[in-house]
């Protein structure tokens, strides 16, 4: 595991602890469990995905990121429910947003505000660790959760995916290498997400999801992850039978983030 997922990860143990003093995941649970508005507003991440690919166009997660570790502040001016309304007149399947402060400045109420403004399925981008940040995800409106394979172990993270889907949300499971691929398959979701930079040395190369891709099977919906910056690696992956895609860096750059999801995929 790369040093920058252990200090990330040992933030988010340290978060959870202190968010549990202000109020325990009995609690919570009882409220997310008990609210009958929030359970019936939930939009289907994986079926917004399918449903533009059976289409014939890319699936594409759009990310709202305001910076990143490797990366450092992306953009400067960053206005979530406008970066949102933007996606989704680009054409975006769902929206990615980050929630993580300390390394990502990013936060739940970025979450709100970008799902407030479309009508968009969203993830919650974060490190989850425990089940307390699932239902968090659940109450601050995310539609699906993200689990990074090599930040957990498996009993854990079968335990966050039956958790998350219980609340109705989809599950994106993040991979990099063989070996993680391996424990991905024995999830249930059918959502399984190549990311294409490796944490220990932040190197980005679409290879990693071409290499990975013969091994998974067809009724698996693959998502390649980072690194996609131009026309030229969407017909990559288009072409290698990829089409579904979450990026982030290049729409961040971007005046226009729904304007460059166009130039990317149109
Ligand atoms: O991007 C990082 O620096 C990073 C560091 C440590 C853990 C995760 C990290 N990135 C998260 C992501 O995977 C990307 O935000 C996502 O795949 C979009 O990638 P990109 O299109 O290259 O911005």
């Amino acid at each position: 595991m790369s040093d920058i997922l252990n200090k990330i990860l040992a933030v988010k143990a340290d978060e959870v602890a202190a968010a549990k003093k202000y109020r325990d995941l009995a609690s919570l649970r009882r409220d997310v469990e008990g609210d009958a508005v929030l359970r019936a507003d939930i939009r289907g991440f994986e079926a917004n995905l399918r449903k533009n690919i059976a289409a014939g166009r890319a699936g594409v997660i759009a990310e709202i990121k305001k910076a990143s570790p490797s990366k450092g502040v992306l953009r400067p001016d960053f206005r979530p429910a406008n970066i949102a309304e933007s996606y989704a007149e680009g054409g975006a399947s769902c929206l990615s947003v980050l929630t993580d402060v300390n390394f990502f400045q990013g936060s739940v109420e970025y979450l709100r505000q970008a799902r407030a403004a479309v009508a968009l399925p969203v993830i919650r981008k974060d490190f989850m660790v425990d089940m307390y940040q699932v239902y968090e995800a659940r109450a601050m409106g995310a539609d699906a959760i993200l689990l990074i394979v090599s930040a957990l172990d498996h009993g854990l993270m079968a335990e966050l995916e039956a958790c998350a889907q219980e609340l109705g949300m989809d599950v994106l499971v993040e991979v990099h290498d063989g070996d993680e691929l391996t424990a991905a398959l024995k999830l249930k979701t059918p959502l399984v997400g190549i990311n294409n930079r490796n944490l220990r040395t932040f190197d980005v190369t679409l290879e990693t999801t071409l290499g990975l891709l013969p091994r998974i099977p067809a009724e698996r919906l693959v998502v390649t992850e980072s690194g996609i910056m131009a026309p030229g690696d969407v017909q990559r992956m288009r072409e290698a039978n990829v089409h579904a895609f979450l990026v982030g860096e290049a729409f961040m750059r971007a005046p226009h983030p729904g304007a460059e999801l166009r130039r990317l995929f149109d």
